[in-house]
């Protein structure tokens, strides 16, 4: 991958054996406009991959599309190898927080978290493991109105852990996170990783992703401006951000 020049060279992030993520010539329109152009990548499992790119870039849009929540218009989002609403317990092999903003305010987090298992056919004692692996059991009773960002986002993330996926898909995780926190998201995706798993997390903090991620996608003006491994991207001594600033500002050039 040459970052100077924007060229795509695919390297581990373009094997499709056992791939848990497989994105095929993805493109989505919303009406006249292209959001996303022909995007392919693939993820295996043991890999933090950050998404990055500029507001706008069409990462959330991305997101959607592999969860289900939009068709593409033309090519595919594959998640172990099936649409995401073609998998038989989607919630058992993926977790997911795209907004953390649209949680029922008057529930308390135990409660959310109830709900999301009772309609999974997940035990509630899986509940109480998922509220101390965010550490959120002393405010497990209060209502979500009352919660931080952090909070919400802690409160997410249990959600999205509660069916022990494989795969976990983050819209900007560590957005309103404390430093502890931001420190015990980053050892919880390894961990995830490291036991086999894939995360897929966009985000906007690149000195957070160079410590978390193992690889990247930079996507600008809905394509993929550069993939490949951290190590590689940043083998000439330039930090994450002067890499991402020097794609970001060729491509839009
Ligand atoms: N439902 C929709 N209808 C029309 N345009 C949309 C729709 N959803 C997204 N877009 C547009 O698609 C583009 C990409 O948006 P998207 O939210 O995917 O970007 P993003 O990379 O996640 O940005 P940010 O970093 O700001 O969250 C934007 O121009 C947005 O306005």
């Amino acid at each position: 991958m040459d970052h100077r020049t924007g060229d795509v060279r695919p390297t581990a992030l373009a094997s499709t054996r056992d791939a848990i993520v497989s994105v095929r010539s993805l493109s989505k329109r919303y009406g006249d406009v292209i959001v996303l152009d022909d995007l392919t990548f693939t993820l295996e499992e043991g890999t933090v991959t950050g998404f990055l790119g500029p507001n706008g870039a069409g990462k959330t849009t991305t997101l959607r599309l592999l969860l289900g929540l939009a068709a593409p218009s033309s090519g595919q989002a594959l998640v172990f190898g099936h649409r995401y609403q073609d998998l038989d317990s989607p919630v058992r092999r993926v977790g997911a927080v795209l907004d953390v903003h649209d949680l029922h305010p008057a529930r308390s987090g135990r409660e959310h978290l109830r709900v999301l298992a009772l309609a999974a056919g997940i035990p509630d004692s899986r509940v109480e493991e998922a509220l101390a692996m965010v550490e959120l059991e002393a405010a497990a009773d209060r209502r979500v109105r009352t919660y931080s960002l952090g909070m919400r986002q802690r409160l997410g993330l249990a959600g999205a852990l509660l069916g022990e996926p494989r795969l976990l898909v983050l819209d900007e995780p560590a957005n309103g996170l404390d430093p502890a926190g931001m420190q015990w998201l980053r050892a919880m995706l390894r961990g995830f990783a490291e036991r086999g798993g894939a995360v897929l997390v966009s985000s906007h903090v690149l000195a957070e992703v160079g410590q978390t991620v193992d690889q990247v996608l930079i996507l600008h003006r809905g394509r993929l401006a550069a993939s490949g491994p951290l190590d590689q991207l940043t083998a000439d001594g330039q930090t994450l951000e002067e890499v991402y600033l020097a794609i970001t500002s060729k491509v839009a050039a």
